[in-house]
């Protein structure tokens, strides 16, 4: 009995509400049937594949190429998450990355790239991915090392290692982030899209995480792509995969509150029919003040994630401060949401197989991964120094 007059709120037009109502109703009928947590990489694909047929993938690419949206919609996007999410975490992910590993291909390749990586991903044919973190380059970007070496007039050569690569060893093709050229730190980085084939290209190892999906490190020794698979301009690589997690990141925020929501609905129904003391759990005072501040942190999340997917939407460039600030509340919250469902839930609560289990290992890597909580605080700290000393020298000068 999940909550849904959010999308009431103005931020929503009536074709979201029809996309979300769509989306509960794939979910519950399927995505059980699709799901088998003993057998991730195939539960991926048969999501996927399963995605593409619904229509769902749709919303993940612009409508030129087989999508729905003109560009892509981020309240789209972060319906579709939200709704996935409250059913399973793997549903979440299996969409979110086909999201995430087209999102720099629509917003810089080239027509001839969009025309041919984008429509297979949106009908669900295709798996795609997003490799941006190394070894020794996670939360800073700029010193990434994987090298991008001209060979010829028409290819380049790729050498390096990726690691932390969400659908790594069943994507069909990766966006890569290679340095290029001489330029130091985030000017020297530019952005391609690589076929898993191509040779050269191999899975080092995969990784295990305590919610998994497929997950590995991916080896690149004289990896050669065509010079036309590059995304951008040559050191536009920081820029590109900057504006991708700018969408993206608020799309997290709505994959927290999916997964919040649940563990709040949840937590209701357990406080209402769990006896204490002779009276229903919820009627003492001490679980009213942790349901009251589950629905504050659930609520304030979800302006903050759909201001931020409504700011993009109205044409807004950069949303980078409103994605930081919508990522960093919605998981942070949502971790709090579902420690305190764990807690009501008692004994329950941390017994294997049960909701707030296994929302409890859900939420943990979305604090982590598309830039951990500790770099959205920079990052939001940072626009908001740079404003008020923008604001300052504006009003010496006008003095
Ligand atoms: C569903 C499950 C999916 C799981 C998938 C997981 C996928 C991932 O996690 S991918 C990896 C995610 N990694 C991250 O998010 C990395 C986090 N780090 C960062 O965001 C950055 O490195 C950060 C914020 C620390 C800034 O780095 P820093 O090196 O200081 O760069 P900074 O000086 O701010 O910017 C460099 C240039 O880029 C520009 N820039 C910065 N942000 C943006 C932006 N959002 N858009 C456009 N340009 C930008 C700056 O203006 C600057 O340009 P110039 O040099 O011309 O002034």
């Amino acid at each position: 009995m999940i909550d849904n007059s959010f999308l009431n709120w103005p931020f929503f037009e009536e074709r979201h509400r029809v996309l979300a109502a769509a989306v509960e109703l794939w979910a519950r009928e399927n995505v059980g049937g699709l799901v088998s947590h003993h057998d991730i990489d195939g539960s991926c694909r048969r999501l996927v594949e399963a995605m593409g047929q619904a229509g769902i993938l749709k919303h993940a690419i612009p409508a030129a190429y087989g999508g729905e949206s003109d560009t892509l919609d981020v309240r789209s996007l972060c319906i579709v998450r939200e709704t996935l999410a409250r059913f399973d975490g793997l549903a979440d992910f299996a969409f979110a990355m086909q999201g995430l590993g087209t999102g720099s291909i629509s917003l810089y390749g080239s027509d001839e790239l969009k025309a041919h990586y984008l429509p297979p991903v949106g009908r669900g044919e295709k798996i795609a991915a997003f490799a941006l973190s190394e070894p020794e380059a996670g939360s800073d970007v700029a010193a990434l090392a994987t090298t991008a070496e001209p060979d010829g007039p028409d290819h380049v050569v790729i050498d390096g290692e990726k690691t932390w690569i969400s659908n790594g060893g069943i994507a069909d093709h990766y966006v890569v982030f290679a340095r290029t050229g001489e330029a130091p730190g985030a000017r020297g980085l530019t952005a391609f899209v690589v076929d898993a084939d191509t040779p050269g290209l191999t899975v080092k190892e995969r990784i295990d995480t305590i919610a998994p999906h497929p997950l590995a490190t991916l080896s690149f020794k004289n990896v050669r792509v065509p010079a036309s698979h590059q995304l951008g301009k040559g050191g536009e690589g920081f820029k590109v995969a900057m504006a991708t997690l700018d969408i993206f990141r608020s799309t997290v925020g709505a994959a927290a509150l999916g997964f919040a929501r649940s563990a709040l609905d949840e937590t209701i129904c357990h406080t209402m029919t769990r006896t204490l003391f002779n009276a229903p759990l919820s009627d003492l005072q001490m679980t009213q003040a942790t349901l009251a501040d589950m629905v504050a942190k659930v609520d304030a999340a979800a302006l903050l994630v759909y201001r931020a997917a409504w700011t993009k939407d109205q044409g807004a460039e950069r949303v980078t401060r409103e994605a930081a600030l919508a990522k960093l509340v919605a998981t942070e919250n949502a971790q709090e949401v579902i420690d305190s469902a764990v807690q009501l839930h008692g004994g329950k609560g941390v017994t294997i197989g049960s909701k707030p289990e296994a929302l409890y290992r859900e939420i943990r890597a979305l604090r982590i991964y598309e830039g951990a909580s500790e770099i959205q605080k920079v990052v939001i700290a940072r626009q908001a120094v740079a404003e008020h000393a923008a604001r300052k020298a504006k009003k010496i000068a006008a003095e």
